[in-house]
């Protein structure tokens, strides 16, 4: 089965995606995802100029040997836009190798761990009152576990929180990059009056999480981990920036709230050390941007000799092309943790097609061949591409800081 015809398809259906689809001789063809927020251009260029002229006339049935030819042969190794074009064209070839083999991708992977797929949902709110309404109506949906963000006092844009009150959070939210303002300060006095709030009027059986977004340094991340420890979270997310590794022992080491990490890594190598030492409970990346299925699911398997498990970045940055594979490997991985869910709204679902569905806080797996999600062409032309950035973060001083 060669690969005749390979090509990327950028659209906005509200939002920036970038596709990549790949045609064969036989007429299956496979659809990838490879959507980096903000820098989604930069991934095209990779594919068109490097990558695509390359695989015209490989043998689509390959992908371990083409991940291995696009990963050692750009001799330029690793990094998100690197990733994400070899995670696009991984994702297209099990897509096709699905399909010729007439089978649903999870049962290529190995077949159902589990029934259903847990996910967890986003409750945002400008202060606790309203984001304790957000849970509840959450709550009502049937999800079992959210991710709680408020508004801080006193820092007037933050992270997570949607501008307007049952709006989606949107964080690519201007041209270039919108400038917020951090005080670590005023966070670290406000979160636990945050999760005290929820355990206090939904009890203690609903999941729930926090993602900290990389804004804290280790001891300040070990403070608030001791802090929540009364209300057990499922997991704290991205407590510190971790190109250095060893940032999570010190965390670690301080408290017993779980960690989880890795939205930004797109290699094993990011995850070794922090892996090996079992300093995390969870591994974030998703299967786009780090480097597809072949990949992903080796990092999943050296985490699972840790007791480590997964929990898939999934907001609506990322489009249903990734989670749509990821929904299949979630029903696969043993070591399946939680899947994020934002949903994507209406013009999103003009565009692509999915054949998983929601129910109860929960994703069922569909059984059409392949990953199940597809793209209009005609519908995906009618929304032009338009460039959006994510912000940058400032200390009340001007300093940089990390967003
Ligand atoms: O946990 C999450 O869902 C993430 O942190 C996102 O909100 C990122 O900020 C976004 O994906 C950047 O592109
Ligand atoms: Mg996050």
């Amino acid at each position: 089965m060669k690969i005749t015809q390979a090509y990327t398809i950028v659209c906005a259906p509200g939002r920036n995606f970038v596709t990549l689809k790949i045609v064969t001789d036989e007429g299956v063809y496979g659809i990838g995802d490879a959507t980096l927020n903000g820098r989604e251009m930069a991934v095209v260029a990779y594919l068109e100029e490097h990558v695509i002229p390359a695989l015209i006339g490989k043998d689509a049935s390959c992908i371990e040997d083409i991940w291995q030819y696009l990963y050692r042969g750009a001799y330029w190794r690793r990094g998100p836009v690197t990733m994400s074009a070899i995670g696009a064209v991984d994702m297209a070839l099990w897509d096709i190798k699905a399909k010729a083999a007439n089978m649903p991708l999870y049962q290529l992977l190995g077949g159902r761990s589990r029934e259903r797929v847990m996910t967890y949902a986003h409750c945002t709110g400008k202060d606790i009152d309203s984001c304790l309404s957000e849970v509840e109506r959450h709550v009502a949906q049937g999800y079992r576990a959210v991710r709680v963000q408020a508004g801080v006092p006193g820092i007037p844009t933050i992270y997570g929180v949607a501008k307007r009150e049952g709006e989606r959070y949107e964080p690519a939210d201007a041209e270039l990059p919108a400038e917020h303002v951090w005080s670590t300060e005023k966070y670290l006095n406000h979160v636990p009056q945050l999760f005290a709030a929820v355990r206090e009027h939904f009890g203690h059986d609903l999941h729930l999480l926090h993602d900290v977004h990389h804004r804290l340094t280790p001891i300040e991340a070990a403070r608030l981990g001791k802090a929540v420890e009364p209300y057990h979270l499922f997991w704290m997310e991205d407590c510190v920036p971790a190109e250095n590794q060893e940032s999570l022992r010190l965390i670690r080491e301080h408290t017993t709230t779980p960690l989880a990490i890795g939205e930004v890594f797109n290699s094993i190598h990011d995850y070794r050390e922090m892996i090996q030492n079992q300093w995390i409970d969870y591994i974030r990346t998703p299967l786009t941007h780090g480097g597809g299925i072949t990949h992903v699911r080796r990092i999943a398997d050296l985490a699972a000799l840790y007791h480590i498990r997964t929990g898939f970045h999934g907001p609506t940055d990322l489009p249903p092309v990734c989670l749509g594979a990821a929904v299949h490997f979630d029903t696969w991985v043993p070591n399946f943790g939680i899947q994020e869910h934002m949903p994507h709204d209406d013009l999103t679902h003009q565009v692509f097609s999915h054949d998983h569905r929601f129910e109860d806080g929960h994703f069922i797996v569909g059984e059409a061949p392949g990953h199940g999600v597809d793209i209009d062409e005609s519908a995906a032309a009618q929304f032009p591409y338009k460039r959006a950035s994510l912000p940058v973060n400032r200390l009340e001083d001007g300093t940089l800081w990390h967003w």
